[in-house]
């Protein structure tokens, strides 16, 4: 049905992508009654480098777009005209040719912890073993309790649930927003205050890709844009991008909306080892997209200019 589709999108074929794929097909068709005819929106699955490599921590594995670069490549390429991405993976500097005009409404940003044996961290005794593909987690974990020990984790949230069965390791973090859309909240055993473990940047955040001369895309995708979830997103994608991190940075950063309307911009960088942790905060009194990104900008230069070039490894 590929080459009849009047629409083709692209996606990872993880279960989670997969949901995020189906619900932008079914938001565009309920949207558009030229897209709910049958067979009019194809989704193609794409195996980037990142689905591939499941043995090592995607710090290891290094580069920038282990989830996109086959995305990008195909989008450009004209085999699909959009892309639906968790903002998460998607890095600061998008190729030429393609833009990001969508982000979807928000889910849960936070973090979720999940355990057979107890309810948070502070339950946990000395030594007790966390598993994590992730440095931000690891090291905000190490930063607030050293006395834990974390080791590299990676699996889908059924490898994980088998993982934690086994007691291989005896707590596991995952994205509240993942559980979520998959419909499975249920597996989180609490999710983790924003206040005790700031989220990674855009977590919780879907966008979408297109090519830049795509004006009929643009024009379908208008009906599913969020505004201030782009606003939010757009202020911690700021911030990382001053950083200059490499994914051996443990960054977090969360931008939310207070109830007068302004807009609060918290941003961490930790020590992998957990060692040391530095934190700054904006607030922008009239949030958009471009007062938003001055203050992402501003307080991740501050943070790298405070960290030094031992803190941010390149
Ligand atoms: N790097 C993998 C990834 N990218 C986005 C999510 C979760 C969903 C989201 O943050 O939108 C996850 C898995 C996880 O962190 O649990």
């Amino acid at each position: 049905m590929t080459d009849t589709a009047k629409l083709r999108i692209g996606t990872r074929g993880s279960p989670l992508a997969l949901a995020q794929a189906h619900e932008v097909r079914d938001k565009l068709a309920n949207a558009h009654p030229e897209l709910a005819e049958e067979g009019a929106i194809a989704v193609t699955v794409i195996t980037t480098t990142g689905d591939k490599i499941l043995d090592r921590a995607l710090s290891e594995i290094g580069g920038k777009g282990l989830f996109t670069k086959e995305i990008d490549d195909a989008l450009l390429g004209g085999e699909i005209d959009l892309a639906v991405h968790s903002m998460k993976d998607v890095p600061t500097v998008l190729p030429d040719g393609m833009i990001l005009p969508t982000i979807l409404p928000r889910e849960d940003v936070r973090d979720a912890f999940i355990s057979l044996k107890y309810k948070s961290f502070a339950e946990m005794p000395a030594g007790s073993v966390i598993g994590s593909a992730s440095l931000r987690r690891q090291a905000m974990i190490l930063n607030k309790y050293p006395d834990l020990k974390v080791v590299t984790f990676r699996g889908n949230v059924q490898t994980r649930l088998r993982k934690l069965s086994e007691e291989q390791v005896d707590a596991t973090l995952l994205a509240m927003a993942g559980l979520n859309r998959l419909g499975q909240p249920d597996i989180a055993t609490a999710p983790i205050s924003e206040d005790d473990m700031l989220p990674a940047v855009a977590q919780g955040a879907i966008g979408i890709t297109i090519r830049e001369d795509d004006a009929q895309c643009k024009k379908w995708l208008a009906a599913l844009h969020c505004e201030t979830s782009a606003i939010r997103v757009a202020a911690e994608r700021a911030a990382l991008k001053a950083l200059d991190g490499s994914c051996r940075t443990p960054i977090a950063a969360l931008a939310e909306f207070q109830d007068d309307g302004s807009l609060r911009l918290r941003v961490s960088i930790v020590r992998p080892d957990g060692s040391e942790r530095l934190d700054t905060e904006r607030m922008v009194a009239k949030p958009d997209i471009a007062t938003a990104m001055a203050a992402g900008t501003d307080a991740g230069e501050e943070l790298k200019q405070r960290g030094g070039p031992d803190f941010i490894t390149a």
